[in-house]
């Protein structure tokens, strides 16, 4: 049983592989709540072809997607994206679900949409995406100053296109740390690979005081991250292993259910 008694409209931005997962779910019933009713990508083939299996519109540009009045946009584009469209979705009276969250990392990005959001009493949701536990990991962070950590494992493969990458990499015995640093230098140097980092460092210490470990492992498929709270009276750890990054998906299907549903987390 449902909130509310008409359909919310929905729409996605960026028709990819993580897109097509909460276009697949509406289409499967798992979230009756909602109409879909637009979607839009820079690919304009991936947005027909989304929107002919969906059966909702492709639209060539925002204006067009936001003329359909959605009360949902999920993105499932690109940090760029976010960045493109938050202000416009927001101002139209949309909400946001976000899976690039590393956008977020530009602090003054980060509170020109919470301001416009406040001023347009609209909300931006975070997706968990490939990790989780944001509810513990806020609560440790307001109960002692705390130090925060996330640790990712990943094959060397996921890495190629990226400052770190060498064929050495691939068949390499040890484990290998290729990157060291905090979450604003994490996603500068990976900017789609790392929404991850930013959205530990917004639920805990932030982007500078969020330690990131990025991790090389010669024949690992998939991803490990090991999310570490600690507080003087907490000791908090969250540890996803993902095959693929199909959870990413499924979290904005999950948060969407959340968002109507009478018992809500
Ligand atoms: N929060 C998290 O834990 C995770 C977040 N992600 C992020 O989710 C996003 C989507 O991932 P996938 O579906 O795997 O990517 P994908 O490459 O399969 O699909 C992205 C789609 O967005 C479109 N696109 C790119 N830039 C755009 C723009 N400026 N405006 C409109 N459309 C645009 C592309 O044409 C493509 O159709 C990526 O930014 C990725 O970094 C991915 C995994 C985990
Ligand atoms: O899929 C993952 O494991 C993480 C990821 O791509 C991201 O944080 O953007």
């Amino acid at each position: 049983m449902s909130l509310q008694r008409r359909k919310l409209k929905l729409a996605i931005v960026g028709c990819g592989f993580l897109g097509r997962i909460v276009a697949e779910a509406w289409k499967n019933g798992l979230l009756p709540e909602y109409e879909l009713v637009a979607c839009l990508s820079r690919n304009p083939e991936s947005a027909r072809s989304l929107a002919d299996s969906y059966k909702c519109k492709a639209c060539a540009d925002l204006g067009e997607l936001l003329e359909l009045a959605p009360d949902y946009v999920v993105e499932a584009a690109s940090p760029g994206a976010v960045k493109e469209i938050a202000e416009a979705v927001l101002s139209a009276g949309a909400n946001l679900v976000l899976l690039s969250i590393g956008a977020l990392a530009d602090a003054s990005f980060l509170a020109r949409i919470e301001a416009c959001a406040r001023a347009n009493g609209r909300r931006v949701h975070l997706a968990s995406g490939a990790i989780g536990g944001f509810d513990v990991l806020r609560t440790a962070a307001l109960m002692s100053a705390i130090e925060a950590s996330i640790t990712t494992e990943k094959g060397p493969n996921s890495l190629r296109n990226t400052a770190v990458f060498s064929e050495d990499l691939l068949d390499a015995s040890d484990k290998r740390e290729v990157f060291s640093g905090n979450a604003r230098d994490a996603i500068a140097l990976f900017p789609t690979k790392v929404n991850v980092a930013v959205a530990t460092a917004l639920a805990t210490a932030g982007a500078d005081a969020t330690r990131v470990s990025i991790n090389s492992v010669a024949g690992f498929k998939g991803d490990d991250h090991r999310i570490e709270v600690r507080g003087e009276e907490v000791h908090v750890v969250v540890d996803i292993y993902s095959r693929t990054s199909a959870i990413a998906g499924w979290s904005v299907v999950a948060l969407l259910q959340n968002l109507v549903s009478p018992i809500a987390f």
